[in-house]
């Protein structure tokens, strides 16, 4: 279990951590997503003590990370792909890791083999691609065995072969009763994979939920028809509705139930070719949590602001 209470963290005049509160339990792949600069990167380095909180706590199964003694063996963690050292044979990073900790060459070899690199483990590292790189990090957190692992954007740089095989993995992690917080930018990588999602927004957490309840909270009864005609929206919008043209002939219907949308319909004699609730995707919850939080956001062309 990873608990993070109350940090706080300034930069000079920039407040990156602002109350940033939440616990990514065992069992769960955990999504950390927010826009750029919501205070992701720098939760994980004060929970790892790379940097230090002005306020509030980080605990790895209880205790400050700095307390631990083989802290491999309690949280694994890939922060930055990109920090190997080029020369070293994936195979040879890994044992020179698992040596600090007290760890043997066959455990390097059993993660190898569980990050899809036992055929590359005698290459050099500088030569590996981001996917691999990532791949690499993930073995190197997997080295204690630990029941917590924390990566910063592993599907950055994956091929979408590598994003299929990332999820499977994450979710078998989790399955396996480890504690996964993976942090990303993008909501709909984390789709299939999180079951519970914490969305951060100017170094606090702005929604802390299952993705069932995220996904349920954005749907919010809306209705998706499609007509080839003008009067579907007029008759709806007459009766109360909020209507909102979604292109393509659809539009998405809000305020009455679905019965009472086929019955006025119907009713009008208004002909749809399709009538379905709305479905959100996570990307959409994320959308609408994160509107007011995105810290540079470019002008829609047109748009009144
Ligand atoms: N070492 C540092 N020195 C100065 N400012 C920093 C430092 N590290 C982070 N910041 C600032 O703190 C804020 C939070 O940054 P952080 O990297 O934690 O956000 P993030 O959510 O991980 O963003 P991204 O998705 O872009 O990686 C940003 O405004 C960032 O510019």
């Amino acid at each position: 279990m990873i608990t993070v209470n109350g940090l706080r963290k300034r930069f000079g005049a920039t407040s990156a951590l602002d109350g940033m509160t939440f616990t990514v339990r065992p069992g769960q792949v955990t999504g950390f997503v927010g826009p750029n600069g919501a205070g992701k990167s720098t939760t994980m380095r004060v929970v790892l003590d790379l940097d230090a909180a002005d306020a509030g706590e980080a605990l790895v199964a209880g205790r400050p990370y700095r307390t631990l003694r083989n802290p491999l063996r309690h949280i694994g963690s890939l922060l930055d792909a990109a920090a190997l050292q080029p020369g070293r044979t994936a195979r040879n990073h890994l044992l020179w890791l698992a040596h600090s900790q007290g760890l043997g060459a066959r455990r390097v070899d059993e993660v190898l083999d569980q990050a899809g690199l036992l055929s590359v483990a005698r290459r050099r590292a500088g030569g590996f691609s981001l996917g691999m790189r990532q791949r690499l990090g993930i073995a190197a957190a997997l080295l204690g065995d630990p029941p917590a692992l924390m990566l910063d954007e592993p599907f950055n740089g994956m091929d979408p072969e590598g994003i299929i095989w990332m999820r499977r993995f994450l979710r078998a992690l989790a399955a396996e009763g480890r504690a996964v917080l993976v942090s990303s930018h993008l909501m709909s990588e984390l789709q299939d994979t999180a079951d519970h999602v914490v969305v951060a927004g100017r170094g606090k957490v702005i929604a802390d939920a299952s993705v069932a309840e995220l996904l349920a909270t954005v749907s919010g009864g809306r209705i998706t028809v499609r007509s080839s005609t003008a009067d579907a929206a007029v008759v709806l919008a007459e009766a109360g509705a909020s209507v909102t043209p979604a292109g393509d002939g659809t539009l998405t219907v809000a305020g009455l139930p679905a019965e009472t949308v086929v019955a006025l319909l119907n009713r009008h004699g208004v002909p749809f070719s399709e009538l379905a609730a709305h479905r959100a995707t996570l990307e959409d919850a994320y959308l609408e949590l994160t509107r007011d939080s995105v810290e540079y956001r470019a002008a829609t062309p047109g748009e009144v602001r």
